[in-house]
């Protein structure tokens, strides 16, 4: 089994700011200056940690290189793209007020689109079987006149469209298990029946009003965006059931040549952008249960993206126990903090994340 594995320093670089955590600070709003949620610490951790446990010794090193402006623009609209090359000398902001990069952010954007083409285009060309991009900023919130979320270039959607493009690659699912609605890669496939996109969300927290079960696709898409909002507090077993009976029916009947996946691990127990209760072991099974999907769907062809995920203490211990899943590692670095969360009554699913569940399920029949 060979994983491909793409890092680059640089994406600690990505200068957010001091934001009150999402606000510009702002004495006469109260605001103190706080570092931007979306800072380098715990996607540099999940880094740290793959090289300290070892495990980057069995991952194939694969080197970013930047997103073209063709692969950007084959997403984007030519107006976002002179939005953040303007700023890109200054510093600015991706278009909704809380998405701030500093000077060369831009480049880094790219490096962290073009690290997700790397690791996809590996795949689709056999130099790996698997792999993971972990990459800052994220990308997944992205419109294609705007970026939002943190987000100012959709990573994924501008790696599947390169892929497409260079590779003739056709069927295409993404799976979004970051715990915001991934309204960026649903709007930039809406209307192609040859991307299923999939997104497993809290409900509504982010964006507002977004990400609701009857969001489907328009035209000839429609049925080929799949959304599963979930109830806040929801934790491993309302996850895994929405995958047994939602996402791995829906990738079945969509047969897909590839699966990327917007690799989010924002659902944690203790994240502080959301309340659901996943832990590692909770996404070491969600790896598991995908990459088994790719080896019975496409061949193993599977690739992940990483969104986000906040806590910088505990983020690391489940990106490192996906990481495990797709290099094939059987004895998994034990999650310290499985005694906290693991055993919580919130573990088993309950009844009104069922019924949540349920109404997706209703949908996959669509899928052709
Ligand atoms: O992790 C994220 C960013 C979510 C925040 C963006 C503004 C409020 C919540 N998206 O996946
Ligand atoms: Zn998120």
């Amino acid at each position: 089994m060979s994983t491909g594995y793409v890092y680059h320093e640089l994406y600690g670089w990505h200068d957010t700011g001091t934001h009150a955590g999402l606000l510009p600070a702002d004495p006469r709003r109260g605001l103190q200056p706080h570092r931007h949620f979306e800072n380098a610490e715990a996607k540099r951790r999940v880094h740290e940690l793959v090289v300290v446990s070892g495990l980057l010794d069995r991952l194939t090193r694969l080197a970013p290189r930047p997103a073209t402006d063709e692969e950007i623009l084959a997403v984007h609209t030519p107006g976002h793209l002179a939005r953040l090359v303007a700023a890109n000398d200054t510093g600015g902001d991706a278009g909704d007020g809380g998405s701030p990069f500093g000077p060369g952010g831009l480049d880094i954007a790219r490096l962290a689109a073009g690290g997700v083409v790397r690791a996809v285009e590996a795949v689709v060309d056999g130099a790996v079987d698997n792999a993971y991009a972990l990459v800052r900023p994220p990308g997944h919130h992205a419109l294609a006149d705007v970026g939002m979320g943190f987000c100012l270039l959709a990573n994924i959607a501008i790696a599947a469209q390169a892929v497409r493009r260079s590779r003739g690659v056709a069927r295409i699912a993404v799976v979004d298990i970051d715990v915001h609605h991934g309204n960026g890669t649903q709007a930039a496939f809406a209307d192609d029946p040859d991307v299923l996109t999939i997104s497993v969300h809290q409900d509504r927290v982010f964006p507002p009003d977004s990400g609701h079960v009857t969001e489907r696709g328009t035209g000839a898409g429609h049925g080929y965006a799949l959304n599963l909002p979930l109830p806040p507090g929801t934790g491993n077993g309302g996850y895994l059931e929405a995958f047994r009976r939602v996402v791995l029916p829906a990738l079945r009947r969509f047969q897909p040549e590839l699966i990327l996946v917007a690799a989010g691990f924002d659902a944690n127990a203790v994240d502080p952008l959301a309340r659901m209760m996943v832990t590692a072991s909770g996404y070491r099974e969600i790896g598991r249960m995908l990459v088994d999907a790719a080896a019975e769907l496409c061949g193993g062809r599977i690739a992940f993206a990483h969104e986000g995920g906040y806590d910088p203490v505990y983020v690391p211990f489940c990106a490192h126990a996906v990481i495990e899943v797709l290099a094939g590692v059987e004895e998994p670095l034990e999650d310290p903090f499985a005694a906290n969360f693991d055993n919580q009554g919130q573990q088993e699913a309950q009844p009104h994340q069922s019924a949540a569940i349920a109404a997706a399920e209703e949908l996959v029949g669509d899928i052709g």
